[in-house]
């Protein structure tokens, strides 16, 4: 069985595969945060600008089985048929909670690259097509491998320097949006200023929030 809070057909937002059309499939439940806002003081990952809870967004509900989860996300592909391959994003919440090789290999057989957002405190399956880990402050990471590494910046105990030996093709920098904390900090400068003097850091804007779109 796997809770799914939405899903949804839109534009990678963040990252090295940001502008490509995608279908998103956001899992409801995290392991850093129960997603209630009394909670987040007290939380692992305190600046989460997700709702994660339950299973009542658009196009989400409980899915019994792989095949019938992955009928479910094809269907939401809006995309001409025009060589391209389709690509679905497994996020959440934590995908690593519920993602599993049948549900993989499901969206391999209807020819979907599979790419998947986590924190990195579990240990991804095999097979995954695009594998961003985004740290989470002090927090143990399991998964040190991958194809980007995404670090939400600032993060006083995830100094970017602590990041760099492990073993991702692309190593991303994005300022973190404070609103969902209330705070409007401006975080973009000091995100900016360690790019250009650590070159191997690139920008990752949140651009789908700039675009206005989900
Ligand atoms: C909502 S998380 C879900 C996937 C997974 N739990 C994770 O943290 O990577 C998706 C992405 O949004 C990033 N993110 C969450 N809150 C953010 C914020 N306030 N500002 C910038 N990025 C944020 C996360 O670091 C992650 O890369
Ligand atoms: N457009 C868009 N791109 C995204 N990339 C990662 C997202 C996420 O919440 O995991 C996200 C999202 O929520 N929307
Ligand atoms: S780990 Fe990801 S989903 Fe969980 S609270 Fe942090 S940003 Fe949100
Ligand atoms: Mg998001």
């Amino acid at each position: 069985m796997y809770s799914v809070k939405e899903a949804f057909y839109s534009l990678q937002g963040e990252g090295g595969q940001a502008g490509r059309a995608s279908v998103f499939c956001r899992f409801a439940g995290c392991n850093l945060w129960s997603g209630r806002e009394a909670d987040r003081v007290s939380a692992a990952c305190r600046f989460c600008d997700t709702d994660f809870r339950g299973t009542d967004g658009q196009n989400g509900g409980r899915f019994a089985d792989a095949e019938t989860l992955a009928e479910h996300l094809v269907g939401l592909w809006e995309g001409a048929p025009d060589g391209s391959r389709p690509q679905v994003i497994f996020t959440g919440g934590e995908p690593l909670l519920q993602l599993d090789d049948a549900l993989i290999a499901a969206m391999h057989d209807r020819e979907f690259d599979v790419a998947v957002e986590t924190n990195g405190t579990l240990a991804a399956p095999a097979g995954i097509d695009w594998l961003c880990v985004s740290p989470k402050g002090d927090v143990p990471l399991v998964q040190t491998r991958g194809d980007e590494l995404k670090l939400v910046h600032p993060q006083p105990e995830a100094p970017p320097e602590r990041f760099t030996g492990l073993d991702f093709r692309h190593f991303f920098l994005q300022p973190m949006d404070t609103s969902p904390l209330g705070e409007t900090r401006d975080t973009m400068a000091a995100t900016v200023a360690y790019c250009l003097a650590n070159p191997r850091w690139r920008l990752s804007l949140q651009t789908h929030k700039i675009a206005g779109i989900d």
